[in-house]
């Protein structure tokens, strides 16, 4: 159930309508007859189930429910339309349905009519507490508004009904014959009047129901075959009402509350003869009644309100100044009847409807008075010739009455002359009392100002006199405090005295630290960019060196390759000068032995066999002397290669091999590996070095034995009678093996320093290349580092923060590393490629080969005079390569000496980034 109300006092709104259909009826279920419709309250929606079309839907502005009480229908539809009625407002509630649909259950309800002759309060709650439709609870409500709001009020009650055309006053005396018939007057401005009906004046609510039963109990009923106590008339109560408020302000409500008779077909109503005709009289005013609201929704120009006593009179409440509600009432069982009553009600939703307050004016107030005095007149007159009054009374009164009538009529006069005048007055009256209200407005909000400031006031006085009181106490206390702090203000004062000198001699003094810590950072800035300048040369000093170190090397392998050529070709000299002395001495034996043979044969036969013995012996004791030499005890070839070998690979091996393996694995984390592993690396290449020049001497051992065995093997199969011929072989024989094995020792020598040679430039070529690598590892880290100083250098703030200089000291600190790793890498590059230079590439000068005593003495014998052949002799001696300078070479055992200990950089000087 809604409890909203409406208010109708705004702008245009239109027609309320309400549908409440009623429970299926007993007899209806006797009949199996069941409810085609499924209401839903909440969203005000009324559903048909048709039988034979589709399912309908409505809404209206309220859905009640099959059992809603009467109580609620009243509350939520009818009490806001009397609250309006008390405003001033003249309200018509119809109700509209078939007959039996719940009409006259709605609007008049059932109550107890007996128990309206007992006291006034028992009825009242009978009445309320009991199935009372809207009429009973409406006068209850409209007494209830009147006594709350308004000094002063009437209440006038008409009850008439509508039947075949006709209006009769339920009101009138139900004992007279013939009452008197009703008429219905258009006035000047088309305001219908109803003359002729009784309007019960009613000065309470007791009156009101008084009325209202007397008026029902004479509505016409007639039996039909739908409702055995329907009716087929249209009852119409209307309560007038005028209301004079505390200012004088008068206002006029009007409440008419419309019983119509049923809407139903004539044929499905059953009605026959009489009441056939009666059933078509009812339908052409409520068809009147259709077609008026028809075409007031069409706003035809022409609206047939003549056509009907009903719309006649209902004209006002159509014509849109009253407030109009229909209820609609719906037999639940009868779908035909059911969708006709909710279309009407559908229809009439649209009638536009925009009520006006009924203002009194002096004019209408006469009016009533002249009403009220014919009606009294009247019924005095009925009086008198009912009962019979004395003429001197009689006379009495009717003088009295043409005096009240002669004063009525000068009053009315005078009211006429003075209408204007007080309608000026009552506007000036409004006015004042307009601007009164507003005075009143304004002196309520400001005295509501005033008490809350006040009260503000008071609040605040409070607690101030709570805190004067907190401060007389705080001010005892601090008097107290204060003598204390009188005592022992002078001792602090001069505490605090020291204490400012003192500040003041520590501000001067962190004064003067901060000016010379801003001059210090001044010149460590100007350091740290001179820093730069110089890490920046450095750099590119390095870079330059770089250069110079590669060509520098490339230079000294060509040299080294120089040097090795001249060697091969002064040891094809050597075997040359050999080979030519070798020569030379067979030939002068041969031709000392020929020109011994020719002087005397026989003779000197023996003496040639000597001689050639001698010479063989003397032969395999030169290379016997030879074989001797090879020995690695004496200071011969052997030993110069062995010690060059040993020496070489060793010194290798300690410093540069093992430094430049540490200075690239420096950022590994396995250095105690490789330090672990140098003296096996080193001991392997001294034995492999050993087996390489034993082999090679075992080589020339083996090859010089072959010779010696083959001149024993000569000197065993001499023959003494062939001597001639023998020598002659011999010689070739010798001849040919000193050329054979001489090939054989110096293919064996060139093919073994040269592999000597390739494995020493291998191994520079590696060595060097890592060092290299790491100096251009160490100067392209540096100079990023210095891009990334100088970029945060540029952006840096002005202001010095502590961490930016501890950053910048720490990258300083890093330059420092970087530039020491630097010159140490560049040091051990320069150390190496000196001792390099110095010890590998320039071997040293080959040792003459040993000759024998045969040469010896055929060189002494037959070239006394000449010079001794010189060998190669490289002291002093340069060398000039492609117009290149190349420094002269150092003599082996000087070159040792030379080549400076190379430092180990230690694990700590590792740079910590
Ligand atoms: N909402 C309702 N709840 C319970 N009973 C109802 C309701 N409405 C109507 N009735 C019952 O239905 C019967 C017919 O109702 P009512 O006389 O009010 O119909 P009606 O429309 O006024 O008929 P008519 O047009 O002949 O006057 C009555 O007995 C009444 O008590």
């Amino acid at each position: 159930m809604s409890d909203k109300s409406t208010s109708f006092n705004s702008s245009e709104k239109h027609v309320q309508v309400i549908a409440r259909p009623r429970p299926v009826s007993d007899n209806e279920k006797s009949q199996n007859l069941s409810s085609c419709l499924n209401v839903n309250e909440a969203r005000r929606e009324i559903v048909v189930n048709c039988k034979t079309s589709a399912t309908r839907f409505f809404n209206y502005d309220h859905v009640f429910g099959f059992q809603t009480r009467q109580q609620d229908v009243y509350k939520t539809v009818v009490a806001p339309i009397v609250d309006e009625v008390l405003k001033g407002y003249s309200s018509t509630i119809f109700a509209y349905g078939q007959t039996g649909s719940g009409k006259t259950h709605t609007m008049l309800g059932k109550f107890p009519i007996d128990k309206l002759s007992k006291d006034a309060v028992s009825a009242y709650m009978a009445i309320l507490e009991s199935e009372a439709g809207i009429m009973p609870r409406a006068i209850h409500h409209i007494f209830q508004g009147l006594q709350r709001q308004y000094v002063d009020y009437t209440v006038k009650i008409t009850y008439l009904e509508l039947y075949n055309e006709e209006l009769t006053d339920l009101l009138a005396d139900s004992t007279s014959e013939q009452p008197e018939k009703i008429k219905i007057y258009e006035d000047k401005d088309k305001t219908n009047t109803i003359v002729g009906a009784i309007e019960a004046a009613c000065e309470s609510p007791f009156d009101a129901f008084k009325v209202l039963i007397k008026g029902s109990q004479r509505r016409q009923t007639a039996e039909t075959l739908m409702n055995a106590s329907s009716s087929r008339s249209h009852s119409i109560f209307t309560m007038t009402v005028t209301m004079k408020d505390s200012q004088g302000d008068m206002r006029l409500g009007k409440l008419h509350l419309v019983d119509l008779a049923g809407s139903e077909n004539i044929s499905r109503s059953g009605a026959t003869d009489k009441r056939a005709r009666e059933a078509g009289t009812i339908n052409q005013s409520l068809l009147t009644l259709g077609r008026v609201i028809t075409a007031l929704i069409s706003n035809e120009k022409h609206i047939c309100y003549r056509d009907s006593k009903l719309t006649r009179i209902l004209q006002d409440s159509l014509c849109g100044k009253t407030i109009t509600s229909i209820i609609i009432t719906l037999s639940p069982a009868n779908e035909a009847e059911t969708l006709s009553t909710l279309e009407y009600g559908h229809r009439a939703r649209s009638l536009k409807i925009r009520p006006e307050i009924n203002q009194l004016s002096s004019k209408d107030v006469a009016r009533e008075y002249v009403d009220e005095i014919r009606r009294l007149r009247q019924e005095l007159d009925a009086k008198r010739e009912a009962d019979g009054i004395p003429y001197s009374q009689y006379t009495a009164l009717k003088n009295q009455m043409m005096l009240v009538q002669t004063l009525s009529d000068d009053n009315q006069s005078k009211l006429e002359s003075n209408e204007q005048q007080i309608e000026q007055y009552r506007n000036e009256i409004e006015a004042l009392r307009r601007q009164m209200l507003a005075q009143q407005q304004e002196f309520r909000l400001e005295t509501n100002e005033r008490k809350e400031i006040l009260a503000l006031n008071r609040h605040r006085y409070d607690e101030l006199v709570q805190m004067t009181n907190k401060a007389l106490t705080f001010h005892e206390h601090a008097v107290n405090t204060m003598q204390q702090l009188r005592s022992t203000r002078s001792t602090a004062s001069a505490l605090i005295d020291q204490y400012i000198i003192d500040c003041r001699a520590v501000g001067d003094c962190l004064q003067m630290n901060i000016q010379r810590m801003t001059e210090d950072i001044r010149s460590m800035f100007s350091n740290y960019s001179c820093s730069i300048g110089q890490v920046m040369t450095i750099s590119n000093n390095i870079r330059q060196q770089m250069y110079v170190l590669n060509e520098k090397v490339r230079a000294v392998l060509s040299l080294a390759f120089q040097n090795f050529h001249t060697i091969f070709e002064e040891l094809n000299q050597i075997y040359s000068q050999f080979q030519t002395e070798l020569d030379c001495e067979l030939k002068a034996l041969i031709d000392m032995l020929a020109v011994e043979l020719k002087r005397d044969e026989r003779h000197n036969q023996r003496k040639l066999i000597n001689i050639e013995e001698e010479t063989l012996i003397k032969m395999k004791a030169c290379f016997q002397d030879m074989l001797v030499s090879l020995n690695p005890t004496t200071q011969s070839l052997w030993l110069d290669l062995h010690s060059f070998f040993t020496q070489r690979i060793s010194q290798m091996l300690t410093n540069e091999f093992r430094t430049l393996i540490q200075i690239s694995d420096k950022s590994t984390n396995d250095d105690d590996q490789q330090f672990l592993d140098l003296p096996d690396i080193r001991n392997k290449w001294l034995v492999e070095q050993e087996k390489l020049v034993t082999t090679t001497q075992n080589e020339l051992e083996q090859m010089i034995s072959e010779l010696i065995q083959s001149f024993n093997d000569l000197s065993d199969t001499s023959d003494q009678d062939d001597v001639g011929v023998r020598s002659t072989t011999l010689f070739q024989r010798i001849h040919h093996m000193c050329i054979q094995h001489g090939q054989e020792i110096r293919q064996l020598l060139e093919t073994k320093l040269q592999n000597v040679f390739s494995q020493v430039r291998d191994e520079f070529d590696q060595q060097c290349g890592h060092l290299i690598t790491n100096i251009e590892h160490d100067i392209n880290q540096m100079n990023s580092l210095l891009q990334d100083i100088n970029t945060k250098f540029e952006t840096s703030s002005p202001i010095v923060t502590n961490d930016s200089m501890s950053h910048l000291i720490k990258q300083i600190q890093r330059i420092d590393v970087m530039t020491k790793n630097l010159e140490y890498d560049w040091q051990l590059c320069t150390q190496s490629v000196d001792k390099f230079e110095c010890e590998t590439i320039l071997p040293s000068p080959p040792l003459p080969i040993p000759k024998t005593d045969v040469a010896i003495k055929l060189e002494l014998g037959i070239k006394d005079q000449q010079t001794q052949p010189c060998l190669m002799n490289i002291d002093n001696k340069e060398n000039i390569i492609d117009g290149n300078l190349l420094p002269a070479p150092v003599p082996i055992r000087t070159r040792s000496a030379a080549v400076p200990n190379i430092p180990w950089r230690a694990k700590t000087d590792t740079p910590f980034f």
